[in-house]
């Protein structure tokens, strides 16, 4: 069986934790191995994280950064069809999805950050002084040190280069741990990193699960100088606990529960290919996706329909077969937990549009699946409006005014992304200011310039990343004052 291990100062190492298994989520069959590092392993991916900050890699140009950054992208893209294969099997996601998402955002994020640093600027300012020479004060950009790296499971190596990307542009190291659920593509990427010269201790691997294991034994690590994660927001709260000892900085991408406005003079096609994909795509495991769909009155019933006929025209089956839309849940725990939401639903008297159940799939019967689901008919404290569900399922309600599907947009305690889908651009811009979320798309979805801040606001997280928002995250800002 294929064994999956720690990648801890330039070596595969085994461990000290006892082994974990990872399935193909299509069919609940084992595919691999992980080796779980323990305390030991995490202390010593952190020691070599610290000192690699003073090896060849701390004495870089930053040309010679930018350089290494570029043959990391093209080692992905040289190396694509592995990391294609390694991310299908940890996830179960559709090779559709995953070959024009997954993996080339994968190493376009390298390039991107890799432009980032080559023009970022710091700033200086002149000042008077009493006897007329004056002053001038300049900055200087300085990594942090070692970044803890701590990923999700549903876009595996596109969250986690969005983080390590900008940290190593920066001239930080970094010790990262992926999901438990999808161990695979970021061990890879540690062939990659020996392969192009970066040097040991740079990039560092570790695996195991969250609380009281391998994530809690990182983000409680002393010698850990930032924090970035993406995940779930309790996980947030937790981690930024572990955080406020040493007082160390955290950047935190976590859940949403993201609504869509839908106006009356929407160009509905073009509104339903985009939120078919905002509410259904990756299984509905986005989390920028679609769970709450607001439509004024007068289109509501059409689009209703129209939603619910996409939803039942997915296609189910072998996530490696180009043919296949839609791939299964992560995991049994987490179909459990869709499913309970199915029931709640059910249970609080939704009009079932589509879906609602378990998909019979020829040839995969041990996979996760979950029919694409929409609801009607929910009052709007239901816990399947208000909670996160993280699958592919929405509910739709109507609304009458703009004032009232703005307040209805904002009714959550989550601010991650939203869709506004109009053809009047004056109410898009004065709705989308009035949106209480960090993304704001307007007649699209998920439509992503690298440049741009992302994060969230409320429950969603804390702080943004993209373009010059990660270097500041990834960087000290150090201030030196000339007495001239
Ligand atoms: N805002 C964003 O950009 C963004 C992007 C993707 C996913 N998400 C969110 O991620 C969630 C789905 O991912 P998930 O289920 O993997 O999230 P999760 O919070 O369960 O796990 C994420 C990671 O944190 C680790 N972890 C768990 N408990 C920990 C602890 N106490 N200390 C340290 N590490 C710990 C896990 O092992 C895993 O590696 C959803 O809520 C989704 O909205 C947010
Ligand atoms: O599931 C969440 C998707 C996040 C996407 C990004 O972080 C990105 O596109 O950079």
């Amino acid at each position: 069986m294929n064994r999956v291990q720690n990648f801890i100062d330039g070596q595969f190492v085994d461990g000290s934790e006892p082994d974990f298994e990872n399935r193909f989520p299509a069919t609940g069959e084992v595919v691999s191995a992980v080796s779980c590092a323990g305390q030991d392993e995490v202390d010593r991916a952190v020691r070599a994280a610290k000192k690699a900050l003073t090896g060849p890699w701390g004495k870089m140009s930053v040309a010679e950064r930018i350089a290494l950054l570029r043959k990391l992208a093209d080692g992905i893209q040289a190396r694509f069809d592995e990391f294609l294969s390694a991310e299908i099997k940890d996830t179960g996601k559709p090779i559709s999805i995953a070959s024009h998402i997954d993996i080339p955002r994968g190493a376009a994020n390298f390039n991107v950050f890799a432009d980032q640093i080559a023009t970022v600027s710091t700033e200086t300012f002149q000042m008077a002084t009493p006897d007329g020479n004056g002053a001038l004060n300049y900055a200087l950009r300085m990594p942090r040190g070692v970044i803890g790296v701590v990923c999700p499971w549903n876009l595996p190596l596109l969250l986690m280069t969005w983080k390590v990307a900008p940290a190593l542009a920066c001239g930080n190291t970094v010790v990262v741990k992926p999901s438990e659920e999808t161990p695979t593509t970021a061990t890879l990427l540690g062939e990659v990193m020996n392969a192009v010269g970066i040097p040991h201790g740079v990039y560092n691997v570790v695996h195991g699960f969250g609380g009281g294991s391998t994530g809690e034994f990182l983000t409680s690590h002393p010698d850990v100088d930032a924090i970035t994660f993406t995940g779930e927001t309790v996980t947030g709260e937790a981690i930024m606990a572990a955080a406020s000892n040493g007082v160390r900085p955290v950047s935190l991408e976590l859940g949403g529960k993201n609504p869509a406005v839908v106006f009356d003079d929407a160009d509905i096609d073009a509104t339903l290919e985009g939120l078919g994909r905002s509410c259904f795509a990756n299984t509905g495991q986005v989390c920028l996706g679609t769970e709450r769909v607001y439509v004024q009155r007068g289109i509501f019933d059409e689009l209703v329909e129209k939603l619910g006929a996409k939803a039942k025209a997915y296609k189910f089956g072998d996530p490696f077969d180009k043919a296949t839309g839609m791939g299964p849940l992560i995991s049994a725990e987490h179909r459990r937990k869709v499913l309970g939401f199915y029931d709640k639903a059910r249970a609080d008297g939704a009009t079932i549009v589509a879906g609602g159940g378990v998909p019979d799939v020829d040839g995969f019967p041990g996979g996760y699946w979950v029919e694409p689901t929409v609801w009607t008919g929910l009052s709007a404290d239901s816990a399947v409006v208000t909670d996160e569900i993280f699958g592919p399922c929405t509910h739709l309600m109507p609304f009458d005014d703009e004032d009232e599907a703005v307040a209805l947009a904002n009714a959550s305690p989550y601010g991650l992304a939203a869709s506004i889908w109009t053809t009047n651009l004056t109410r898009a811009h004065r709705v989308a200011a009035q949106v209480d979320s960090g993304i704001t798309w307007v007649n699209c979805w998920f439509l992503r310039d690298l440049r741009t801040p992302f994060g969230g606001s409320k429950r969603s997280g804390i702080g943004r990343e993209g373009g010059i928002h990660s270097l500041e995250f990834y960087t000290e800002l150090r201030n030196v004052c000339i007495k001239l």
